[in-house]
């Protein structure tokens, strides 16, 4: 039998127009680099409790996790990374265990220096940024 793949969520976090992305302090090979925050989700986890549960721990902000945005990214043999959309309920993000967050606009996805895994997100990331039309 296969073992299933770990699942690492991630959210995708957008306030006024911009998104939230931070860069990772470790491992070597990742730090400096920038992510949507998240982390492996627990066993029987549900995802979007574990997207709310990584935001909360790791920048201290309150979000409800919702649908899953982009492809699934395979990452090295064993996670996978799903991404979610995250409504922002309250709290400033502050980097607990990141070196720092930033809020970006769609113009500032291209050129970010993303954890490798995390350009297969960009397309569906900037959909998600693109102003709508409302009722
Ligand atoms: N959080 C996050 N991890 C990502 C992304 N893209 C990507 O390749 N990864 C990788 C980096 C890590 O190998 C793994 C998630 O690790 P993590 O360090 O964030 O997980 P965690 O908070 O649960 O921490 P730990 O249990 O490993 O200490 O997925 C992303 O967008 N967000």
């Amino acid at each position: 039998m296969g073992e299933q793949r770990r699942e690492v969520v991630a959210g995708a976090v957008v306030r006024e127009g911009l998104l939230l992305v931070a860069r990772r302090a470790s491992p070597p090979e990742l730090a400096g680099l920038w992510e949507l925050p998240g982390g492996k989700a627990e066993p029987g986890e549900e995802p979007r409790a574990a997207v709310e549960r990584e935001l909360a721990e790791e920048l201290a902000i309150v979000v409800v996790g919702g649908e899953r945005v982009g492809p699934e990214v395979l990452i090295g043999e064993r996670m996978v990374l799903r991404a979610y959309a995250a409504e922002w309920v309250s709290g400033e993000p502050v980097a607990i265990e990141h070196l720092e967050v930033a809020w970006i606009g769609s113009d500032a996805l291209d050129d970010l220096p993303w954890v490798p895994s995390d350009r297969a997100l960009i397309a569906a990331l900037r959909e998600l940024l693109r102003p709508r039309e409302r009722a």
